[in-house]
């Protein structure tokens, strides 16, 4: 839902805010009411019961707009979190599917957002909604009071908009760096182990400090300019008292106006058209609330509506169509790969490291979408599947591992419902990866939560969790990314035995490997090299051709340990 839809949903409950406000602006006006009732009726007729009955009737005003501002407060409150939950859950899944890292960014876009439509801005824009009448009674109260408040509103508006532009281009200018810092800081704290055995502590502090100096010193630059500013702002605030008053004074000595006029003219400024003044210094955020906008529809736009109509049950016949891929750089990372498979087949990626198999499986397991072409299972281009029919049947391992933080149920079953009675599936596919074992440890079980991708288990253990999750539900397709990478002899033996159970079930299994051990299982072999498909063919023939060309691509089978 794009934002402009959120607050279309939700302007009835503004108008109500808004007459709040309203109410609460009238009733703000209780001190200055009092003080013209004493002096009129008070000082006049001096009586104790007229006294009193002010004291109480002001006593009971006050209490009335406490209690209207605090449920104002409370209902934009409320507004803000109804607007962040409609927006939370598109983005959410709008920066999972889209492909720009950048969109991440997206959530702290949602709290701009929501201050912007909840916060000061807002508040103060209709708390001044009345501020024309107490312009008004200013006139009428004299006109130079008028004048006077009009011309403070302007300047202080003025001052208010060049302050912040300044802190916004100081901002702008800063926040590569503050961001660099920032993910440089993060990744060296994730990486302490390596940085204190080597001390490397030295170098990337140096380092970070670099980036962190060159963003304190834009800002403080720009802090100097601004500062100034602000400080005239707040001496034309302090003075707004003796500035009345003053006027009030000279009013009054000419007999233009009464003894009280420049206190009355106070309390209606600070109290009328005071919130104008604080709208004037909030309408910076505007250009911030429209960019956060804007971008967040452009993220929402973006995000197309999955397929939802069911394709028959999938077989797992894969066909690559002219696949190629442009990395961010705009360079090819893949270019040229077609070739078919029949449902059941068991098919290698080998090449050379840096050659684009990663990318290949990638873009088998719809983790990425290729520039052109497309990948087709079972003649439907892997896209028109629906995500919920799709998900189950694909088990993809990559190079990254990529647990997710979570316990080990929830990572297996890929965060199933909890309630839902899994116990077989997760029980067949630990053993399939071996895994079973690295659970029953150190008295783990599956509820044992892991960190930062798969923390603080083993880089084997990882990969055979990760191999679990991939089993789980019999999918029609597997895509693992060089399965065998660290795992020991046995572990690789457990492998083979699993994928060929998966095979004599029917699925479709596309690896890549660097090591000869792993092949003998294929029917099919792809050879990628340099980005490019430099042959497809059976396992025997590529591996006869591999023999023929003396082979410098695979690791032979004795050096793994594996059986040929
Ligand atoms: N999104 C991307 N943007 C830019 N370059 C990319 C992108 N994805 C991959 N590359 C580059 O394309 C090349 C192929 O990467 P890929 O990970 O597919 O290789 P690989 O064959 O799996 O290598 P290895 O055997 O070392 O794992 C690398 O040079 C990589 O840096």
């Amino acid at each position: 839902m794009r934002v402009g839809n959120v607050v279309r949903e939700v302007r009835g409950r503004y108008a109500a805010i808004w007459l709040q406000s309203v109410f609460g602006a009238l009733l703000s006006l209780t001190p200055f009411l009092f003080m013209m009732q004493i002096t009129e009726r008070v000082y006049a007729s001096r009586s104790w019961e007229t006294l009193g009955f002010l004291v109480i009737l002001c006593a009971v005003l006050v209490l009335a707009w406490g209690m209207l501002d605090h449920y104002r407060s409370m209902a934009l409150s409320a507004l803000g979190y109804r607007i962040d939950n409609e927006l939370r859950q598109g983005v959410y899944d709008a920066v999972h599917v889209g492909e720009s890292p950048a969109a991440v960014g997206a959530f702290s876009d949602i709290a701009v957002v929501r201050q912007g439509l909840t916060g000061p801005l807002v508040e103060s824009a209709m708390d001044a909604s009345l501020s024309p009448i107490f312009i008004t009674v200013l006139f009428i109260l004299n006109i130079y009071f008028g004048l006077f408040a009009i011309a403070y509103l302007l300047v202080l508006a003025a001052l208010s908009l060049w302050s912040r532009t300044i802190w916004q281009s100081v901002r702008s200018s800063a926040r590569e760096d503050e961001e660099q810092a920032f993910a440089f800081g993060m990744a060296t704290a994730a990486r302490r182990d390596t940085i204190r055995a080597m001390n490397i502590l030295p170098g990337v502090r140096k380092e970070w400090a670099a980036l962190q100096d060159s963003a304190s010193q834009t800002m403080l630059a720009g802090l100097a300019r601004a500062s100034r500013i602000d400080s005239v702002i707040g001496m034309l605030q302090l003075s707004q008292m003796i500035m009345l008053i003053g006027i009030g004074a000279v009013l009054y000595l000419n007999d233009e106006a009464s003894i009280n006029s420049g206190f009355a003219a106070f309390i209606v400024m600070i109290r009328g058209v005071g919130p104008a003044v604080s709208l004037a210094r909030n309408l910076w955020t505007i250009s911030e609330l429209r960019a956060a906008w804007g971008r967040l529809d452009v993220l929402l736009a973006d995000r197309k509506e999955p397929p939802s109509a069911p394709l028959p049950e999938m077989k797992g016949q894969i066909t690559c169509e002219n696949l190629s891929y442009l990395g961010s750089d705009g360079k090819v990372v893949l270019s040229g790969v077609r070739f078919s498979v029949p449902a059941g087949s068991v098919v290698g990626v080998v090449g050379p490291s840096g050659a684009g198999k990663s990318t290949l499986l990638r873009l088998l397991a719809g983790a990425a979408a290729p520039t052109s072409g497309s990948v087709k299972i079972d003649g439907f281009p892997i896209e028109q599947w629906p995500p919920s029919q799709r998900g189950p049947e694909i088990g993809y391992l990559p190079q990254s591992i990529d647990l997710l933080p979570g316990s080990i149920w929830q990572n297996v079953t890929r965060f199933a419902p909890e309630d839902a009675d899994l116990t077989r599936q997760i029980t067949e596919a630990l053993d399939r990866a071996g895994a079973t074992d690295i659970v029953q440890a150190r008295g783990r079980g599956l509820g044992f939560r892991l960190g930062e991708n798969g923390a603080p288990l083993s880089g084997g253990q990882r990969q055979r969790i990760a191999l679990a999750r991939a089993f789980f539900g019999d999918p029609t397709l597997l895509v693992l990314d060089e399965p065998n990478s660290a795992l020991d002899a046995s572990g690789e033996a457990t492998l083979l035995k699993s994928m060929a159970g998966l095979r004599e079930r029917g699925s479709t299994i596309f690896f890549s490997t660097h090591k000869l051990g792993l092949l003998w299982i294929c029917d099919y072999i792809v050879v990628i090299m340099d980005g490019y498909m430099h042959s497809f063919s059976t396992r025997d023939d590529i591996l006869a051709r591999l023999g023929t060309a003396g082979n410098t691509l695979l690791v032979p089978a004795t050096a793994t340990g594996s059986s040929a």
